[in-house]
């Protein structure tokens, strides 16, 4: 059931004003106790981007800087383009996100919310180091709230937020029901999944009863992945009258994770033609989108149709661009600028981000060709990506390598061009 506010009782999310201290009421679900560290131990302290904080108990993945880093650069664009951040980290675990968000990205607000509230010590001693230890501050409170709750709240209060950040274990469905309308227009929405067996595609009719996608086994399936988050947000947001646009989306294999980072837009689009279904051939390698209409229509050049066994269909999923090309530039350029290209938090973010740009080539279909595919077609050698590549650019086609996998590329040369390139290369 839905608990709400007294309209008597302070907004729990609303900044503490100077004549109440206190940022409001704690939920009735939760306790006063704090779990201070019971074996006697030093709290562990970890360092990202030269911001130390504790991590003691709560979870904590340093293979997730890269997320972080890619959110940040996100978050302090649009801060510089519309003068405000108020940001709801829905699920903030020691509140490493809020931290940075406030540190780094310049938020003016920050609720750091986790259901959990045995990290409530480590959450408050991390953002108050971001105030230089003056004690409690006006621009962030930390809750404990289910975040569906938090979010529903939000919309009851009328409180929007600039960005809302959704971190959850496994999938991030069960949330997009209240995210919605907590989120302000044009607003950022920060999902991530770690549901990598769904996109798999090992059990379709699970996979359409959890997301409402029938999902295959496909060669590329962590892209299939990544758009079947955006997929659900479209689905969700055209529901309750919003549509959402990808500004960047990211796989890492550390988990795996699945990361989109998208804008939020009232009114639903009236085609949505960027959802739709992926088709893939077992029998010749070739993919295809297709929107609703063309339903009807999935076939493959090497004239399998639908009710063949090699030719499978994914969807309804997002069919369209996986970036926003200008956004790319612009968080390159702040990285440069913050001197983050480099490799210390384990991924080259520039190599990332420039691979991403690439990604966003507006000729390149979804998916991508792995290069043993090629070459077990082939019958040969796995051919080198970079020949491979320039050879494919030759011909006129557009290759760019993939984020996702390294030995890939994402082309819009048929696979049986990809064939007889890979034998021309090798003599055969
Ligand atoms: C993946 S961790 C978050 C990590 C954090 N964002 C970071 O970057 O380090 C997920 C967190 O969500 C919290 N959580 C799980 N279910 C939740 C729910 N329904 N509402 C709010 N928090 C939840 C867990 O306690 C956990 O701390």
């Amino acid at each position: 059931m839905l608990l709400s506010f007294s309209p008597f009782l302070q907004n729990p999310l609303s900044p503490p004003s100077p004549k109440n201290p206190n940022p409001g009421p704690r939920p009735p679900n939760s306790h006063q106790i704090l779990h201070l560290s019971t074996n006697g131990d030093e709290p562990t302290y970890q360092t990202e981007r030269g911001l130390r904080f504790e991590t003691e108990g709560a979870f904590f993945r340093h293979e997730s800087a890269t997320g972080r880093d890619l959110g940040v650069l996100s978050a302090s664009l649009y801060r510089r383009s519309r003068q405000q951040l108020r940001v709801l980290d829905a699920m903030c675990g020691c509140g490493v996100r809020s931290l940075r968000y406030l540190a780094e990205a310049g938020a003016d607000f920050v609720v750091a919310n986790d259901a959990n509230d045995y990290h409530r010590r480590v959450i408050l001693s991390n953002l108050k180091s971001v105030d230089r230890g003056c004690g409690e501050s006006k621009r962030w409170v930390v809750t404990h709230f289910d975040a569906n709750r938090i979010l529903s709240e939000c919309y009851l209060n009328s409180d929007f937020y600039d960005l809302i950040d959704v971190d959850s274990f496994g999938s991030d469905s069960s949330f997009l029901r209240t995210v919605f309308n907590a989120i302000k227009r044009g607003g950022l929405l920060y999902l991530t999944s770690t549901d990598g067996y769904s996109s798999g595609g090992h059990r379709p009719y699970n996979t359409l009863a959890a997301y409402g996608a029938f999902i295959r086994p496909m060669p590329y399936s962590n892209e299939v992945g990544l758009r079947m988050v955006i997929g659900g947000a479209v689905r969700e947001a055209s529901a309750q009258g919003y549509h959402v646009t990808p500004l960047f989306s990211y796989y890492s294999y550390h988990g795996p994770v699945f990361r989109v980072m998208l804008t939020v837009n009232r009114g639903t689009l009236p085609e949505n033609k960027d959802y739709g279904f992926i088709s893939y051939c077992n029998q010749c390698g070739n993919s295809q989108s297709y929107s609703w209409e063309e339903l009807g229509q999935i076939s493959c050049p090497c004239s399998n149709t639908i009710g063949s066994r090699s030719l499978v269909v994914s969807g309804p999923l997002w069919i369209g661009p996986l970036h926003d090309a200008t956004h790319l530039t612009e968080m390159l350029n702040l990285a440069e600028q913050w001197g983050w290209v480099g490799n210390d938090t384990g991924t080259d973010l520039e190599k990332l981000l420039l691979q991403m740009l690439d990604e966003s080539d507006p000729r390149l279909p979804s998916g991508y060709i792995k290069l043993d595919e090629v070459a077990s077609r082939a019958k040969i050698n796995s051919p080198p990506l970079k020949v491979m590549m320039s050879a494919m650019h030759k011909e006129g086609y557009a290759a760019s390598r993939s984020h996702i996998a390294s030995n890939a590329i994402k082309t819009n040369c048929p696979m049986m061009d990809c064939i007889r390139i890979a034998k021309e290369l090798q003599g055969c």
